[in-house]
């Protein structure tokens, strides 16, 4: 039996007092990976936002990794994000540091003590996403592609049933996208984990057809699986 990971159902999403999105209602299971397209300034940041807590869910119903978001506090978010996997644009490492350190500074934040379990994360999720030399280096000295590794590696530190990613090979080559691409929907398949991915990069799903889910007139559409990325990349 599928397992869900998200579940929303009638939801309207604001920005403010701006409506974005009505009645929006899909469900996602364990290992689907499905995009979220749609035309810019269309709300599918909004959404993602909704669904790792950033903006409140007001109207309708949602569920995320079995958290409820109509419950959700500012107290609660944190422990939403542990269950979650966020991979941004911009990658988001703290330049000031390097690579094994960026991921030890999540680990204590989220308060683990034990430095030989620390140790034993961080080689696992550096050796997830290719990159098990190269935790001495500073931010400053990877490509994108690399930064962007990085930074799926400290989503995956969570172990999480769904990674939420906004425009991941946004600022990337197409040809490191097609790596970043392949990095994560393998993660989906080897780990059994959802990934909801915004984009604007047709390129990219057509190469990586999957399900799409499309903002568009103040509503979500559900394209449903078009295709199967397997025999892409299998
Ligand atoms: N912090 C905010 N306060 C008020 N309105 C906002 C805020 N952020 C976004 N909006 C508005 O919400 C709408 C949806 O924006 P959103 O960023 O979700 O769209 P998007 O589809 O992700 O766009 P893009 O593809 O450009 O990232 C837009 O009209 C935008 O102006």
């Amino acid at each position: 039996m599928s397992e869900t990971v998200v579940s929303i159902n009638h939801a309207n999403i604001y920005q403010g007092n701006n409506l974005i999105l009505q009645d929006v209602n899909f469900t996602v299971n364990k290992g689907e990976f499905v995009y979220l397209v749609g035309k810019t300034g269309t709300g599918k940041s909004s959404l993602l936002k909704t669904l790792y807590g950033e903006l409140p869910l007001k109207e309708g119903t949602a569920s995320v990794v079995d958290f409820d978001l109509r419950e959700m506090t500012w107290k609660k978010v944190p422990f939403l994000r542990r269950n979650l996997g966020v991979v941004f644009q911009d990658f988001q490492l703290l330049t000031d540091r390097n690579v094994h350190e960026n991921l030890k500074f999540v680990l204590k934040a989220i308060g683990w003590k034990d430095d030989q379990l620390i140790e034993e994360k961080i080689h696992d999720v550096l050796d997830k996403v290719g990159l098990k030399s190269k935790g001495f280096k500073m931010p400053f000295e990877m490509s994108g592609g690399e930064q962007q590794r990085v930074d799926i590696a400290r989503a995956l530190l969570n172990s999480p049933k769904l990674i939420l990613a906004d425009e991941p090979t946004g600022n990337l080559d197409p040809e490191t996208s097609d790596e970043i691409m392949q990095l994560l929907i393998q993660i989906s398949k080897d780990y059994g984990t959802a990934v909801i991915m915004a984009t604007h990069d047709f390129i990219v799903i057509n190469r990586y057809p999957s399900r799409m889910l499309s903002t568009e007139m103040g509503k979500v559409v559900d394209t449903g699986a078009l295709a199967e990325n397997q025999s892409v990349i299998g």
